[in-house]
């Protein structure tokens, strides 16, 4: 991965570790919105991603590419295979049971990828320091050992609940995250 130091986690950054309540091994990972562009289920047009973790640190997932996201045609819109790169690390970075966004996405395409291709992404964390996480994925082409068509390095920043709270809809989330008690 060509990757630029922003995306590279400082010396002293902290390895990930599983924490207590993380998915089972091997249990799917629901989406966390399900209007969500990359996981939701609810979404009409979106990757429709289905993962899972298979240590409580990292995730695997597929996104079959369908008609609706070519770019030339009879192939992947570069933006929408980005766009599946961010999905499948933030589902890793959502296993730390803190809510981050994208900071920044760094991505090199090696191959294009027809549609119909099933795309096997894995996502994992390379370290994390302070409210930074460093995080990389890449995808395969038609299996988990398949060539590699799209790598992608990212900054993850860790922002309170208030930051969904203040920027996007606060009944949605509190409909949907139980988990979490929103105070805007
Ligand atoms: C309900 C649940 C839903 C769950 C939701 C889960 C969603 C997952 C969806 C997939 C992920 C997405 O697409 S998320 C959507 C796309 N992303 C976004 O919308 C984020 C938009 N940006 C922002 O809101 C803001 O810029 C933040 C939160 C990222 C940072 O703002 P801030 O909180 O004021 O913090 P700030 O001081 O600026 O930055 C903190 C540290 O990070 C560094 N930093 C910040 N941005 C960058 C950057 N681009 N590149 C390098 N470094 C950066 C700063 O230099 C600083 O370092 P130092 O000085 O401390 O060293």
């Amino acid at each position: 991965m060509t990757r630029s130091a922003l995306t590279t986690p400082p010396p002293d950054a902290t390895r990930p570790r599983p924490l207590p309540g993380a998915p089972a091994p091997g249990a799917p990972l629901g989406p966390h919105y399900s209007r969500c562009f990359g996981c939701g289920d609810g979404h009409p047009n979106g990757l429709h991603l289905t993962a899972l973790t298979p240590d409580g640190i990292s995730v695997v997932a597929e996104f079959t590419v369908e008609e609706t996201h070519q770019g030339a045609p009879g192939l992947a819109h570069g933006g929408v295979l980005a766009a599946a790169m961010d999905e499948v690390i933030g589902m890793s970075v959502w296993l730390f049971q803190r809510p981050y966004v994208t900071g920044r996405l760094e991505t090199d395409y090696l191959a294009p990828v027809p549609v119909g291709t099933v795309l096997h992404m894995r996502a994992w964390c390379n370290g994390m320091s302070g409210r930074k996480a460093y995080l990389e994925a890449e995808g395969r082409i038609g299996s988990p050992d398949g060539p590699v068509a799209v790598r992608a390095a990212a900054l993850f920043i860790e922002v309170a609940m208030e930051h969904f709270a203040k920027h996007g809809d606060i009944q949605t989330i509190a409909d949907e995250h139980h988990e979490y008690e929103v105070n805007p």
